[in-house]
């Protein structure tokens, strides 16, 4: 599933971000030619905004033809919050489908190793797994006046991505729960099910910013 409903009002461009142009091609383009290039990728829900129906689809049938995929591509109208554009693909998936895997239109240049990683660790066993890359930065959590009131020990946090990737059954009842967490493993979380971590990659970063949209095109050796 790619979620691609977002706004995208930290861009602030003139069309939801999923459909924003880098190097020419909309970052969902790009975002989906990564999934499709996954082998253990059998389908694909987009959950974009209800005026990109249509653009979805014409992308989708670009990026199908230019990979030469034959899988098929459902698209489906998302929610205000991502956990309600989650929900929203969640219900169409087909009935043959045991493993999700759920990629953020906005991490568009998410290598295929680590959609791989993920889909390994699933088929391995795992009901939950998330990539993530270690913190750089030593991290202060801060009381509402800003006042620092502890410092995690650093070694033990990771920064998660996506595509996060779960037995269909965990995820249907950890958002049938709640959907108020920042991402999927944080409502199976708690549920209680363990939630494995596997490598994440620097250039699966989440354009969120216009610097983020300059660094995606650096990686692509363009301009933005
Ligand atoms: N209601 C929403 C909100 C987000 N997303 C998707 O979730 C991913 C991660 O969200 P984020 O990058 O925060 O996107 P936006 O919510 O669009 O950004 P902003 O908070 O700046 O508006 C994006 O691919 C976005 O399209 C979604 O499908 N539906
Ligand atoms: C799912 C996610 O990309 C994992 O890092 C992230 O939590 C999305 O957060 P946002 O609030 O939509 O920016």
């Amino acid at each position: 599933m790619v979620v691609a409903a977002g706004s995208g009002s930290r861009l602030g461009a003139a069309v939801p971000k999923a459909f924003v142009p880098l190097a020419g091609v909309p970052l969902l383009g790009h975002a989906l030619r990564g999934v499709l290039s996954c082998a253990a990728v059998s389908e694909v829900v987009l959950v974009v905004p209800a005026a990109q129906v249509d653009t979805a689809g014409a992308i989708a049938e670009a990026v199908c033809r230019e990979v030469g995929a034959r899988g098929v591509v459902t698209v489906v109208v998302g929610g205000a919050e991502r956990g309600d554009s989650v929900a929203a693909g969640l219900g169409a998936l087909s009935d043959g489908v045991e493993v999700v895997l759920v990629h953020d239109a906005a991490r568009c240049l998410t290598p295929v190793a680590v959609f791989d990683r993920v889909v390994a660790a699933v088929e391995a066993g795992a009901v939950a797994v998330v990539p993530g890359t270690p913190v750089v930065d030593t991290v202060k959590q801060v009381d509402p006046d800003g006042v620092v009131v502890a410092t995690p020990d650093r070694s033990t946090l990771r920064a998660v991505q996506t595509p996060q990737g779960f037995r269909r059954d965990v995820l249907v009842r950890a958002h049938a729960t709640s959907s108020d967490a920042t991402d999927d493993a944080g409502l199976v979380e708690r549920l209680g099910e363990p939630v494995l971590v596997v490598d994440g990659d620097p250039r699966a970063l989440k354009v969120t910013t216009s610097a983020d949209l300059e660094t995606a095109a650096r990686l692509l050796g363009v301009t933005s």
